[in-house]
């Protein structure tokens, strides 16, 4: 790979984590993130039907409408921002205010905008495994995941 990146295995349990956009990526992530905080703000006008039981149920707050500036801006400026709608626009959009204030942005369609890359992960009750290609393929990042997986009888 061209550049690895830094596995730094990080506290989120108290961060407050938004997520702009409710489709599959989003979901996958989503699903990801809720096996490490439950302070999770979901910005999007529809929602996965994955993550509509989800919201159902209490696991993320839901706000139904399309992403504002302010959103970040505001009094409840988030810790860590995934863009994840299916608008190329809105995500760099994103990426752009995110980085002017400093704020850990991941921008699901541009690699080159992310300060961190989403992992793959295995979870049991003793370790945490990340894996990452650094950008470079993702298709391969899953694979390893799963034969990890495998290996450990999952
Ligand atoms: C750079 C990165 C930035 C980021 O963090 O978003 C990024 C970027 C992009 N991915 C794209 C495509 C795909 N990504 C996946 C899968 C995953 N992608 C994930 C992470 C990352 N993806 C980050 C680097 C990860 C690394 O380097 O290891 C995983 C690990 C985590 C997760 O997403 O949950 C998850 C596996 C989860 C699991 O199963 O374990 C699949 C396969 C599938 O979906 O089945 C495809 C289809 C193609 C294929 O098969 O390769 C595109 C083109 C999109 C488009 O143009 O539409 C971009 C954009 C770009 O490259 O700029
Ligand atoms: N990093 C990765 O692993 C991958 C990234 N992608 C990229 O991720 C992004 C999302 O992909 P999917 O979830 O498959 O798309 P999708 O079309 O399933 O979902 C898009 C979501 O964004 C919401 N949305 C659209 N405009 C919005 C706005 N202005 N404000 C708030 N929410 C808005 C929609 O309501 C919908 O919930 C795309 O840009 C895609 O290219 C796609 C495949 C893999």
């Amino acid at each position: 790979m061209e550049k690895a990146y830094f596995p730094m295995f990080v506290d989120i349990s108290e961060k407050e984590i938004l997520v702009v956009g409710g489709g599959k990526i989003a979901a996958r992530r989503i699903r990801t993130l809720l096996d490490f905080t439950v302070h999770i703000t979901v910005i999007t006008p529809a929602l996965d039907e994955k993550l509509r039981q989800y919201a159902d149920l209490e696991k993320f707050r839901w706000v139904q409408r399309k992403y504002r500036e302010s959103d970040i801006t505001g009094s409840d400026k988030p810790d860590i921002v995934l863009a994840a709608t299916g608008d190329t626009e809105v995500n760099a959009e994103i990426g752009r205010l995110c980085r002017s204030l400093g704020i850990c942005v991941n921008v699901a369609d541009k690699k080159e905008m992310c300060d961190f890359y989403f992992p793959s992960i295995v979870k049991t009750e003793e370790v945490v495994i990340g894996i990452n290609s650094g950008g470079a393929n993702p298709g391969a990042t899953k694979r390893t995941r799963e034969k990890i997986e495998e290996w450990l009888g999952k």
